[in-house]
């Protein structure tokens, strides 16, 4: 019997075999193509958390250790500022056997990556990503930025992201109006980015400002699989929520987007639903 540490996760291969229909295919070498999941946690008034900059635990065990299972099967996550900012996450796969939790070296661990435009996070080594890159149970962040951002502190966060092996990209700037502070990244050339350093998957877990973009119809064909948990609480008003702009065509308002090839997981108190756009 192999040995885990006690603190990795499980997750049985009954349930995985549910949802491998939704994971990433094995990527062909002579075809690189980048598999797009977008996953996040929600409660059933549509929140993703109690508050702006506040993380709020909705994944029960069983949902959480999914999240685990699917961080094992792609390449990298990848995270909006806002969510790096509120949760310091760890972004590094816990399931047992990976590595760093009873594996060799970093096998099974994703990329974690953050969007970080205009350079708000403040990272340095006490942030836990770094610290589990450090420790060998997780691999050290990329961060994409705008051109043209000023950043403070921007040489010693990226001395400090160099020095486990992270790096920082550039990425072109778009402008959505007149004014600077709209300016965002195309998707598409997120993707390409990501593509070129060879990432192969990346599950993007929120939070609420890049969930709502993806799901905008300019974007949402980006997306190969959609996979929800939805844990059985109200978080009320005032919470981080999922909801995309309204879809208008010819004057009329239709539905922003829906999924197919749809399954619903019931996974110890949640359910995890899985759809493709
Ligand atoms: N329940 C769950 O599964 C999850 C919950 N969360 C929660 O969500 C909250 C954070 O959400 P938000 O504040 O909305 O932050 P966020 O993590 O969505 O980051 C938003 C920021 O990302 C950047 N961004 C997004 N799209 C971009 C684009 N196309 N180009 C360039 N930059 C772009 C912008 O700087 C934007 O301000 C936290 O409370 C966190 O705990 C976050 C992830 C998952
Ligand atoms: N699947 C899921 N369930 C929840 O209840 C959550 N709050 C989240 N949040 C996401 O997971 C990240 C935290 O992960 P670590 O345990 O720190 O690795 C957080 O940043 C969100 O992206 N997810």
């Amino acid at each position: 019997m192999i040995d885990h540490p006690r603190d990795a996760l499980t997750f049985p291969l009954s349930e995985s075999q549910t949802l491998d229909p939704y994971v990433p295919p094995t990527p062909d070498p002579e075809y690189p193509t980048l598999h797009v999941t977008l996953t996040f946690a929600t409660s059933l008034d549509s929140s993703l958390s109690l508050a702006p900059g506040t993380q709020t635990a909705l994944s029960g065990l069983a949902s959480k250790s999914m999240t685990h299972y699917l961080r094992s099967k792609h390449d990298a996550i990848l995270i909006g500022v806002g969510t790096a900012v509120a949760d310091n996450p760890s972004l590094n796969c816990r399931i047992g056997g990976v590595g760093g939790y009873g594996g060799k070296g970093l096998k099974g661990q994703p990329r974690p990556v953050v969007l970080d435009p205009r350079g708000r996070w403040e990272v340095n080594n006490e942030s836990k990503v770094i610290k589990l890159a450090k420790e060998g149970r997780g691999k050290a962040p990329w961060v994409i930025r705008m051109t043209n951002a000023k950043e403070e502190n921007a040489r010693e966060k990226e001395k400090v992201l160099k020095a486990v092996g992270g790096d920082v990209f550039i990425v072109p700037s778009e402008c959505s109006s007149a004014s600077e502070s709209m300016s965002r990244i195309d998707w598409s050339n997120i993707f390409s980015l990501l593509t070129a350093k060879g990432i192969r998957s990346v599950m993007i877990e929120g939070g609420g400002g890049v969930i709502n973009d993806l799901l905008h119809p300019q974007n949402f064909g980006l997306v190969d699989t959609v996979i929800v948990t939805i844990a059985p609480v109200w978080l009320g008003k005032g919470g981080v929520q999922v909801c995309p702009d309204e879809r208008v065509e010819e004057g009329v308002r239709i539905p922003v987007g829906r999924l197919r090839d749809v399954k619903w997981v019931p996974l110890g108190e949640d359910v995890v639903l899985c759809g493709r756009p």
